[in-house]
């Protein structure tokens, strides 16, 4: 029988209310011990919200929620020391050296280190992982700005946390830079166990990092999934396209294997470049979204 994941994550029933707007309604999900979870929704669906009151940063209006054990309202130094947080900015260690910044920061959590996690991550060995071996000796105000968002990374999880919340990580990053990032985090997954919770609004992270997809539309989850089976919820249409006597077809189907097979029976030498497109995660979460915002309020 399969080990039953920790649950570390237990979200039941959160609200919250800023003044008279309730930006949070009903909000019910779990994570499990090693998941990578992806929190999307549109600017303003409340996945900020969401992470403050997990991270004990913002009290909630209303429900349980329960992180590492504990609840976020009332976690001790002890349980803070156990979470990383990235947040989407920071702007504050300027005059810092790279080195000399995690090296302090890492010394918080030293108390609170066990044989099973020692605390904190060696300094190099950090700065190796997050890729800023050649900035080591820089002061933090020189890096440019995808060093510094790695930096932000370095800060988040110098305390080896059990679990990592990542607000749209990569927002400002370059390609190489995206890539090299998700590789960390896969590493930080796959070598030291860490649950990570993350916000993005790029939905190609979330299909290449997430276990587990969450989408918030006005303050609800309208869908919770993998990203396989958030596209079989809308059960969209693959295309397929080739090219026929010179000529570029497409043609749209939920059928792509049947198509194909039938069109190669008929007309196989004259097939050229055939492609076919699956419904992609974007297109899934375009769907999800104009189909939550169609539905009256009362239904939902
Ligand atoms: N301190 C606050 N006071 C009043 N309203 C707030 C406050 N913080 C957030 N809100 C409102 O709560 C709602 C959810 O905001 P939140 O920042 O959680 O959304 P988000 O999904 O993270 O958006 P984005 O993608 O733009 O970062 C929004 O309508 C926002 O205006």
């Amino acid at each position: 029988m399969a080990p039953v994941q920790q649950v570390v994550l237990d979200v039941n029933g959160l609200r919250m209310r800023y003044g008279p707007a309730d930006v949070l309604h009903d909000v019910t999900f779990q994570a499990r011990h090693g998941e990578v979870l992806a929190l999307l929704g549109p600017n303003g669906a409340g996945k900020t919200t969401t992470i403050e009151i997990l991270e004990g940063f913002r009290m909630r209006s209303a429900g349980r929620v329960s992180v590492l054990g504990a609840d976020p309202a009332r976690g001790d130094e002890r349980w803070r020391a156990r979470l990383g947080v990235v947040l989407q900015s920071w702007r504050d260690h300027g005059k810092w050296r790279v080195r000399e910044l995690l090296a302090h920061l890492g010394r918080y959590y030293a108390a609170y280190g066990t044989a099973a996690i020692p605390r904190p991550w060696d300094p190099d060995e950090l700065i190796e992982a997050v890729g800023l071996a050649g900035q080591a000796d820089k002061k933090i105000r020189t890096l440019s700005g995808g060093q510094r968002r790695r930096l932000d990374v370095a800060i988040g999880i110098v305390g080896r946390p059990e679990l990592l919340f990542l607000d749209e990580p990569t927002a400002a990053f370059d390609p190489q830079a995206r890539h090299e990032f998700h590789d960390l985090v896969r590493g930080l997954v796959g070598g030291h166990e860490t649950t990570i919770v993350l916000t993005t609004h790029d939905l190609d992270e979330a299909e290449k990092l997430a276990d587990r997809i969450i989408v918030l539309n006005g303050g609800r989850i309208i869908a919770d999934g993998s990203a396989a089976e958030l596209a079989r919820r809308i059960a969209g249409e693959d295309e397929v396209r080739w090219v026929q006597g010179g000529e570029r077809r497409t043609h749209r189907t939920a059928d792509s294997t049947g198509f194909v097979r039938d069109l190669l029976r008929r007309h196989d030498d004259e097939i050229r470049e055939l492609e076919v497109h699956r419904a992609s995660l974007e297109q899934t979460y375009l769907a999800l979204v104009r189909q939550a915002e169609s539905e009256p309020e009362a239904s939902r």
